[in-house]
């Protein structure tokens, strides 16, 4: 299928007969969204250091430089929500409807248990589930407008218990300076009316540090936790509060790993490394195979798809830079473990028997199994959450979910007989890292103290 004399749409990276190095496979396939992320760090620390020291001027300036939008205030009046989803295209909708169905069907199921353990008569140690205080969900609305990351972040939230919700997304210019009235519209059929246009690094330190009242404005209070996905200047200003405020996962510039083999469909492959490359000139689509056949296949369909897909120049810069490759392995065990290190936000298996070599994959922020489940799929309406770990960060982070607005209390709770059966070893203990004073604590309250007066 190959065209002889057209070059291909990826870059081609031979790794059979080669053992797998960590190293070797970053230097070759690196991150490039990763590496604009440390470059990008300057200009964002200016704009957080300035929105926490300047407030809300600091928020007009930005939105003038970056939305082109003159802004008094960032506030989305209630009036705004309201008309957004009276106005509503139905079919939308109907779609959006669907899918915070879905997503909030797996979010309840996935609430975890308090664990309650009795250890002895009188001695329990209890883990409880509290959900965050108050969160913050970032809201892209660059490139493209997401309302489907409206119910990703807000569906879970409401999920743990979550009691304070604010939204942030960019303001539009062609909407008066609010964000796009489809955003606004999920948001109130969420019931979230805390919304503010806000967009980039500027809506990360609005969160982390609040945004004082002033004439006009009622203010920003701080919130906990940061959630939701961006671009490299979001993912770095996410990055930069860590500390100040909890975040989820970097959830940057989106990735797709393809790992197929010579049964796969190469139109299928092509239109789904094209999918995620339409978000971002930082994306990354990577095919592993272990058939030169299906590579070749599917740089000819990714050259006759490319003629009609609507952000050709967007996915063409995502495609041809570094970040995007195929990678040829021997088998597709080879493959397994090129994918483990790779890590990728998305990973879809077109193999055979997908399943199974789906279940032997460690490393990835979702898996899709097989040619019916794209990528696409859990973007919109698998009941799956969408905002997963970019950057090879799947090899340690989780997607968003219920468990990232909840926080694991430990609670103790020991009866005096329970304290007197350890009180002995926890003596020896504290003697053992020269801590007295924590056994005497113990020890007081076995002590005579005495008839009492
Ligand atoms: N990993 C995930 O879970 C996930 C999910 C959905 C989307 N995404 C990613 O989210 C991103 C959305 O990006 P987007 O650009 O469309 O929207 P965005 O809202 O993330 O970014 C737009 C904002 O970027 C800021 N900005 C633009 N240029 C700037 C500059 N030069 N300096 C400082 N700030 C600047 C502006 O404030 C603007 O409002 C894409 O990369 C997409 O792949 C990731
Ligand atoms: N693929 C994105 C996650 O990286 C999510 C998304 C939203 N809309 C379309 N796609
Ligand atoms: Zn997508």
């Amino acid at each position: 299928m190959s065209i002889p004399g057209e070059s291909p749409i990826l870059r081609t990276i031979d790794w059979r007969g080669r053992a797998l190095s960590l190293a070797e496979l970053r230097r070759e396939l690196p991150r490039v969204a990763s590496a604009s992320t440390h470059d990008a760090e300057s200009s964002v620390r200016s704009i957080l250091d300035q929105v926490r020291s300047a407030g809300l001027p600091a928020l007009r300036s930005f939105a003038e430089r970056f939305d082109g939008v003159a802004q008094e205030q960032p506030k989305v009046p209630q009036a705004a929500l309201d008309r957004a989803l009276a106005e509503l295209d139905p079919e939308i909708r109907r779609a959006l409807e669907e899918s915070i169905a879905r997503a909030r069907t797996v979010a309840l199921a996935q609430r975890p248990e308090d664990v309650p353990v009795q250890l002895a008569p009188g001695a329990n140690v209890t883990l409880r589930w509290e959900p965050v205080r108050r969160v913050g969900l970032y809201v892209p609305g660059g490139l493209a407008v997401y309302p489907s990351s409206v119910i990703m972040n807000v569906v879970p939230a409401l999920a743990a218990g979550v009691g304070s919700i604010a939204l942030a997304s960019p303001p539009q210019k062609e909407f008066g300076g609010l964000p796009h009235p489809s955003i606004l519209a999920a948001a109130q059929l969420l019931g979230v009316s805390e919304v503010y246009a806000i967009g980039g690094a500027q809506a990360i330190g609005a969160f982390a540090y609040g945004i004082p009242a002033s004439a006009g404005f009622a203010g920003l209070e701080p919130v906990d936790l940061v959630t939701g996905p961006g671009n490299i200047y979001v993912a770095t200003a996410k990055r930069l509060v860590k500390g100040v405020v909890g975040i989820d996962a970097e959830a940057g510039p989106t990735e797709i790993a393809i790992l197929a083999d010579a049964s796969a469909p190469a139109d299928y492959v092509a239109a789904d490394l094209i999918s995620q490359a339409e978000h971002d000139p930082f994306a990354a689509s990577v095919l592993v195979t272990d058939s030169a056949e299906l590579a070749d296949a599917v740089q000819a369909e990714l050259a006759a798809q490319m003629g009609w897909t609507k952000h050709r120049e967007r996915v063409a810069r995502a495609l041809a830079g570094e970040q995007s490759a195929v990678v040829l392995v021997d088998t597709v065990q080879q493959g397994i473990d090129v994918v483990d290190a790779y890590a990728a936000e998305h990973l879809e298996v077109m193999t055979e028997n997908a399943a199974a070599v789906a279940a032997r994959v460690r490393s990835a922020g979702a898996i899709f199994v097989g040619p019916t489940a794209p990528v696409s799929l859990g973007d919109y309406c698998a009941g799956s959450n969408h905002v997963l770990p970019t950057s090879g960060t799947a090899a340690f982070a989780s997607g968003l979910g219920v468990h990232t607005f909840l926080r694991a209390i430990q609670v103790i709770d020991y009866d005096r007989a329970a304290l007197a059966a350890v009180a002995e070893h926890i003596v020896v203990l504290a003697g053992a890292e020269d801590l007295p004073a924590h056994g005497d604590a113990v020890s007081v309250r076995f002590a005579d103290r005495g008839a009492t007066p």
